[in-house]
């Protein structure tokens, strides 16, 4: 059996996805990893698979895998990605489905670009979760290569936040994943290191649990400005300069994480019977 998908990018964080609203389909990590992989599969930081859910007002539950298989519960570059689908598919400028994080609502803003509601940042240490208590807002016991106590957030999921000069200069290949496994982040951490431009600007470079360097990060980018915020470096509001271009992050003061930014839609194909059992060819 093969399985038709759609190849979509936030900022150059990119996805495959596919609608199993009508049937189901839970993949395998070997599957996820073969299809994620970019010279055996078709490549993909996330693979984003639309469930079928009956959550009261969600069009539908998405399920987010990182490429190596392992599960996220927040995915901000997919969640734009998953809205605009779903608004294209009702007509309506407005759609709500469910994550293992809760429910998102999407909506339209302008210059095509999409808004989704992230919800409220997660600060305690047991939320992050972190493996011991610990001030979120400099967590003293993680440190290496000369970068120590970052802010932790949950969006969803885990994010460290670093604050650096220059994010240029950060050697991401090599602390991201010392950073990413740190014995303080019982499930992993996705890693940020954000340099403050201005009140209403930061720079930021991430390492993304389970799939590296990215060219973006949505829910990266709200926990760098939740820490931003915390740190008292900058407004409510502020635009996170990535690698794949720029992300509006608002935290309101009735504590929600709103993030702007745009959807692209390169191309829809087929996933091979190989593909889909997993990556071994039948001999
Ligand atoms: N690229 C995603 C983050 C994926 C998070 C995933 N790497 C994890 O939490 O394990 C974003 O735009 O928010």
């Amino acid at each position: 059996m093969t399985r038709e998908f759609l190849k979509m990018h936030g900022l150059g964080n990119d996805f495959v996805v596919i609608d199993a609203r009508s049937e189901s389909y839970r993949p395998s990590g070997a599957e996820v990893r073969a299809i994620a992989d970019r010279r055996m599969g078709v490549g993909c930081d996330q693979f984003i698979v639309l469930e079928k859910t009956d959550a009261p007002g969600a069009d539908a539950f998405m399920r987010i895998r990182n490429a190596d298989g392992s599960e996220a519960a927040a995915c901000g570059n997919a969640s734009r990605c998953v809205g605009w689908l779903l608004m294209e598919e009702s007509g309506r400028d407005r759609a709500s489905f469910q994550t293992a994080a809760g429910l998102l609502h999407a909506s339209r803003a302008d210059n095509g670009r999409i808004t989704v509601d992230m919800g409220a940042p997660r600060l305690d240490w047991a939320a992050i979760p972190l493996a011991a208590p610990s001030d979120t807002l400099r967590v003293e016991t993680v440190e290496h290569g000369g970068f120590a106590a970052p802010v932790a957030v949950n969006m969803g999921n885990p994010h460290a936040v670093f604050f650096v000069d220059d994010a240029e200069a950060v050697p991401l290949d090599e602390v991201g994943p010392v950073f990413e496994n740190h014995p303080a982040f019982p499930e992993r951490a996705n890693i940020e290191f954000a340099q403050v431009l201005s009140p209403t600007a930061i720079r930021m470079r991430v390492w993304e649990r389970g799939a590296g360097i990215t060219q973006a990060c949505g829910s990266g980018s709200c926990a760098t400005l939740v820490a931003a915020v915390r740190r008292g470096l900058t407004d409510r509001k502020a635009d996170i300069i990535l690698d794949g271009g720029t992300l509006t992050i608002e935290w309101t003061e009735d504590d929600r994480v709103l993030m702007t930014g745009p959807v692209a839609l390169a191309f829809s194909g087929r996933l091979s019977a190989e593909l889909v059992s997993g990556g071994q060819v039948d001999a």
